[in-house]
């Protein structure tokens, strides 16, 4: 099991990642200015301007093929507004982590060699017992230190998602981007995790201060989020932004409260309009 909410419980650090409304002394940890970006012929972001806030968790719906995914891979630096705008991270302290729909694990690796794999190359690089100490750190945050020298095909599919979690993890982002991480999942383990991921947002141990997750299901994003984007059909601007009236930190059982029925109604409405 991961960190649990009762473990956490008692810290009240952990109400400290919840701004459930934006002031204008919340800090800013992205801000996206008029962003557009076409991929030959076709645009797919249109004038997409957007400010994410540190310790918050924010949601992005839309319809199918919009352009979240190419949303979040400009958030990442790994694709340019090359029809205009610019990204803008103002903290130094910066780390970005990104979690996507399928866990891409290394099949001929074990759980600690994939988690550790990534923090021995790239810019950020650690020495290979850094590499293997973090990897067993983050490991212990999602519940998985009796697996560590287990293969992929020796766990079930949340398992895998959870070791691509701890992958991301373990380079301590601050800012963790997420492509419908719980997309490929049954329901059971879907709600399961959702949970467990708010803990580790709301976790001390973790740097994590900002999530950014892509998902298609209303309510996952009603039940995960203080504020909820919603895109608009390509080429994707920012419809609307929706804050979430439910109290924090996130409980099971919510999902009965009259704040999570209406936030799903007003959404639904919203998305029958697009
Ligand atoms: N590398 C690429 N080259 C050309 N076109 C691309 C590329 N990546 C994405 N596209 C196009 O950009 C559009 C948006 O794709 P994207 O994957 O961002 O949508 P999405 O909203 O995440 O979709 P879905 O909800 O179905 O996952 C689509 O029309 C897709 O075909």
């Amino acid at each position: 099991m991961l960190t649990t909410a009762s473990d956490l419980g008692k810290d009240s650090s952990r109400l400290q990642k919840q701004p459930t409304t934006i002031s204008s002394k919340s800090e800013i940890a992205v801000t996206l200015k008029n962003c557009s970006l076409s991929f030959g012929d076709v645009q797919v972001l249109n004038n997409v301007s957007l400010d994410i806030y540190k310790n918050e968790f924010v949601s992005i719906l839309g319809p199918s093929g919009c352009g979240k995914s190419t949303l979040l891979r400009l958030m990442l630096d790994l694709l340019q507004p090359n029809a205009g705008g610019e990204i803008v991270y103002p903290s130094k302290d910066l780390t970005l982590g990104m979690v996507f729909q399928k866990p891409v694990l290394m099949p001929w690796l074990t759980a600690i060699q994939n988690i550790a794999l990534p923090l021995t190359i790239g810019e950020k690089k650690f020495t290979k017992k850094e590499a293997k100490e973090k990897a067993e750190g983050a490991l212990r945050l999602v519940g998985l230190q009796d697996f560590v020298n287990h293969f992929p095909h020796q766990l079930s599919g949340g398992m895998q998602q959870r070791i691509a979690i701890a992958r991301a993890l373990a380079a301590d982002p601050t800012v963790l981007l997420m492509d419908e991480p719980f997309g490929a999942l049954d329901e059971f383990t879907r709600e399961k995790l959702n949970f467990e991921l708010l803990r580790l947002w709301e976790s001390p141990e973790t740097s994590l201060s900002t999530v950014v997750m892509v998902t298609h299901s209303i309510q996952e994003s009603v039940l995960m989020s203080n504020r909820v984007i919603m895109m608009s059909p390509r080429p994707a601007g920012v419809e609307d932004i929706i804050p979430v009236p439910l109290p924090s930190p996130r409980e099971v059982g919510m999902e009965e409260l009259p704040a999570f029925h209406q936030t799903v109604k007003e959404l639904r409405k919203r998305v029958k309009h697009l």
